[in-house]
């Protein structure tokens, strides 16, 4: 699928987010910043990428993700947990960087700080009713009913 996007920092003229090979889910973001962010324990501080997209079609979003190797490795995750790009959305694309770890963390600028995925969406209606119509073998059991491990 093709999506409009805006190019709000000219750094990234020569280097648009694309998928880094043939099977890639993601599309790694750059941090924008004019100089080094130095992140403290567990602070967290909202990053611009440089971009915006419009993906117009509501049967489509846009998930924001670490990547795994700066959360593992250095605990640079996000403030949201997740980011959620509605379809209607057509500001900047922002990172909230959350450093979870125990030791400070330096971002640099242009830096690959978390992944763009493109999922589909279904838009729900609800159907108000007393009874649901068929009984399930699950019923009400949750959070845990089906046993451990
Ligand atoms: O990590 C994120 C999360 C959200 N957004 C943008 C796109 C999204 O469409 C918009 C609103 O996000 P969300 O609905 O999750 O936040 P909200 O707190 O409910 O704000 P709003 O009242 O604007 O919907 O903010 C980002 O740029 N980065
Ligand atoms: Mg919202």
């Amino acid at each position: 699928m093709q999506i409009d996007v805006k190019i709000l920092d000219r750094r990234l003229a020569g280097q648009l987010p694309s998928y880094a090979t043939p099977g890639s889910a993601g599309l790694d973001l750059r941090a924008c910043l004019e100089a080094p962010l130095s992140l403290a324990p567990n602070a967290w501080q909202l990053v611009p990428t440089g971009l915006a997209i419009h993906l117009a079609d509501p049967g489509y979003a846009a998930l924001i993700l670490p990547r795994s190797g700066l959360g593992h490795k250095h605990g640079i995750v996000l403030g949201n947990l997740v980011g959620l790009i509605d379809s209607d959305y057509q500001g900047q694309l922002m990172v909230s960087a959350w450093n979870r770890s125990p030791t400070s963390f330096t971002i640099e600028p242009m830096e690959r700080i978390a992944q763009l995925v493109v999922v589909p969406v279904v838009q729900a209606r609800f159907h108000v009713v007393d009874e649901f119509a068929a009984p399930s073998e699950r019923g009400e059991g949750g959070y845990g009913s089906t046993g451990r491990g």
